[in-house]
């Protein structure tokens, strides 16, 4: 696990000691659910854990904020454990502590990361489509309709970025994608806001983060994307809100 020492608790927060910046970050998670009408009342939202940073952080915000919120909706976490890398018990543990703190039911399904069906390939590619098929099913056998996804702004940009350098293709990451005919949803409440302050609240509370366990996190072409993406921003630092801007998502709503 990542050294805690001087990190602050993040009871600190649930209990209400929430600083100006972190207001910001669940008020700008707030302000895309708004804007693109992800959760009604009375909607039940199955969070979608990794056990890393964003997923951690959205479920801070979307817990948080319904002690303030005028309206109501009810939070399932789930996170895929994969039985090729299972995550050790002490974490298990600590990622219990933490949605039970969150006032979240939490579950861990153990599940292959390289079925057979992947014929001996394997690709972040096909890893995500295996790890959303594991989802849908969870979500159509309980009746959920709403699926949130850590995803943020430079998960976002990366993704257009990857898809037009290297696809040929101008497409991006939706904040709220519609699946079978509108019966499932995937929604990303995190789009607007910068990876640097899901990152900051890891660095200083103490979330109970898992280093990442895939063997290609540090290697795939996201990773290399990061510091040419940063680079840019240098330039303008508005590049990203750019990027996400370019795709006018309002238009189409
Ligand atoms: N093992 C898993 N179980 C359930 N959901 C997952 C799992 N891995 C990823 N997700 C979902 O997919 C999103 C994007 O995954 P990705 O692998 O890019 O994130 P990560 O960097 O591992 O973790 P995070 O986004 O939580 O920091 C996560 O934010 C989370 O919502």
């Amino acid at each position: 696990m990542e050294e805690n020492i001087e990190k602050r608790s993040y009871t600190e927060l649930i209990n209400g000691d929430i600083p100006p910046w972190v207001m910001r970050f669940i008020k700008g998670a707030g302000k895309a659910i708004n804007r693109y009408n992800m959760i009604k009342e009375g909607d039940e939202v199955l969070l979608a854990v990794s056990g890393g940073k964003d997923s951690l952080a959205l479920a801070l915000a979307l817990s948080l904020r319904l002690k303030w919120l005028p309206v109501s909706y009810k939070l399932k976490a789930l996170m895929i454990n994969w039985i090729e890398h299972p995550i050790d018990d002490e974490h298990k543990e600590a990622l219990k502590e933490y949605f039970k703190a969150l006032n979240i039911e939490f579950e861990i399904v153990d599940e292959n990361q390289f079925p057979t069906s992947f014929k001996g390939d394997f690709n972040c590619y096909l890893c995500s489509r295996n790890r959303r098929r594991i989802l849908f099913e969870y979500a159509a056998k309980n009746d959920v309709k709403l699926i949130a996804m850590g995803h943020h702004l430079d998960d976002l940009v990366e993704t257009t970025m990857m898809n037009l350098c290297f696809r040929a293709n101008f497409a991006t990451m939706l904040p709220v994608q519609e699946f079978f005919d509108g019966k499932l949803h995937i929604i990303r409440p995190l789009i607007e806001i910068h990876e640097s302050v899901t990152r900051r609240l890891f660095e200083q509370y103490d979330l109970p983060v898992i280093k990442p366990v895939c063997p290609y996190d540090q290697t795939n072409i996201r990773a290399k994307l990061k510091p040419i993406i940063k680079e840019l921003s240098h330039i303008d630092k508005l590049t990203r809100e750019h990027i996400y801007n370019a795709h006018n998502f309002n238009l189409h709503l």
